[in-house]
């Protein structure tokens, strides 16, 4: 199973430029979550902290016991090698072929014969779909192959953590689509730990496990996919409907005066941009048939089944309308209830469904840690607080 990073209070800045302060989440291990912001919000430079590359002001961001912000560079050299990093071109060598590129890493850290390596690459390549191309330049092969090349390489090192930047960039939807694929269906053959930083819309609804967001300079929120996708927070509505009305403007935010002048606008019927209002939660990609179920995503239904009854009603009625009739059983949830959440499902969740409790209803927060990457172990519901039936073999690791 993939390591588990714990972020705490992680702080950055560039000299007086603040990019973001108090980032406190937990990436659970072996599941697949992505970060969305607008452009500049500081997603790359997110990442870039938490292999070391950037030192943060302050805060923690511990993998396998180890603070990464603190810790002594031998140790960062050692903890380095956990991680798979994709970066936005593939970030390949223009002069070596596809084979020597995915080598690479294997020939550089690793002091096994040609013979091992080359089991290694061409298993890597099958993986990504590039079987036959390991003789091709990276300036011979589409934008979409490179970047499966660039995946391929990060996985010869049997990473526990992936970290993957704007996988969409350049990419058409279609072949967006299929990277993301991709990446579900390395994520349940390897059970690695997955972070993908996008604001690619279509991305964030399908495919991750779990949702984050960072705006003005802080976590929005991170947590079950369910919650981001049911909030009622201006700016991430705004954010995933892609359209001008909202919090978020053309240099990031807007001030009140730019806010009302524009409302005033859209009521006098200018077009917002995006094409329709959508909420509530579309069915996440699955595994290709063939592959292996994801263990992450099963794991992940223990843990969000554990930690419902602190999540907002918009967001239970999306976990519950997700069940398949054996994990009804398993989790002891009645066919009725599953009919009503997804006929509330089909009518996208009404104004009404409203976050609940333990979500902050600001900007500024996320869950609570505890509701994003362990499951509590039983701990008592708040009086009055829904709570599912447990299920009949709850422990971590599941069924
Ligand atoms: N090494 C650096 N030195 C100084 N400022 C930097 C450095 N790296 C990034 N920044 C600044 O940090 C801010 C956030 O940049 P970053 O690339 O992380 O944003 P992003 O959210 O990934 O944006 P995009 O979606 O456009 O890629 C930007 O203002 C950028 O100029």
């Amino acid at each position: 199973m993939g390591a588990e990073v714990v972020i705490e209070g992680l702080t950055k800045s560039f000299g007086k430029q603040a990019i973001w302060r108090d980032v406190t989440l937990t990436l659970p291990p072996g599941e697949v979550s992505a970060m969305l912001g607008p452009s500049g919000t500081g997603k790359s430079v997110f990442l870039k902290s938490m292999i070391g590359l950037l030192k943060p002001d302050r805060g923690r961001c511990v993998i396998n016991g180890v603070d990464i912000v603190t810790c002594s560079e031998h140790k960062l050299y050692e903890i380095r090698k956990l991680f798979g990093v994709l970066f936005q071109d593939g970030a390949l060598f223009g002069s070596m072929n596809l084979y020597d590129n995915v080598a690479f890493p294997l020939r550089e850290h690793t002091k096994k014969s040609e013979t091992e390596i080359r089991r290694i690459v061409l298993e890597k390549l099958d993986m990504t779909g590039l079987n036959g191309a390991d003789k091709k330049l990276p300036g011979e092969i589409s934008g979409g192959m490179r970047k499966r090349a660039g995946l391929a390489r990060a996985l010869v090192l049997d990473p526990e953590i992936i970290l993957v930047d704007e996988p969409d960039s350049g990419l058409d939807p279609v072949r967006t689509t299929y990277i993301s694929q991709l990446f579900l269906d390395v994520n349940a053959q390897i059970d690695a730990t997955f972070l993908i930083v996008t604001h690619n819309i279509n991305l964030a609804r399908t495919v991750p496990d779990n949702l984050g967001m960072l705006f003005r300079k802080e976590l929005v929120m991170f947590g079950p996919r369910e919650v981001l996708l049911t909030s009622e927070e201006p700016v991430v509505k705004q954010f995933l409907n892609g359209k001008m009305q909202g919090p978020i403007g053309m240099s990031e935010e807007k001030d009140s005066a730019q806010m009302a002048a524009e409302q005033a606008m859209f009521d006098a019927g200018h077009h917002a941009g995006g094409v329709e209002d959508i909420s509530g939660v579309p069915p996440q990609m699955q595994t290709t048939p063939g592959v292996p179920q994801r263990m992450g995503a099963v794991r992940r239904k223990d843990r969000v089944m554990e930690i419902m009854h602190r999540l907002p009603e918009a967001a239970q009625q999306g976990i519950i309308a997700s069940l398949s009739p054996e994990e009804q059983r398993h989790y002891g949830v009645s066919p009725r209830q599953v009919a009503q959440a997804q006929q509330q499902q089909q009518q996208q969740v009404p104004a009404g469904a409203r976050q609940g409790d333990g979500v902050p209803n600001q900007h500024h927060g996320q869950l609570p840690a505890d509701q994003v990457a362990r499951i509590p172990g039983g701990q008592p519901p708040r009086p009055g607080a829904r709570r599912m039936p447990p299920p009949p073999n709850n422990g971590p690791g599941g069924r």
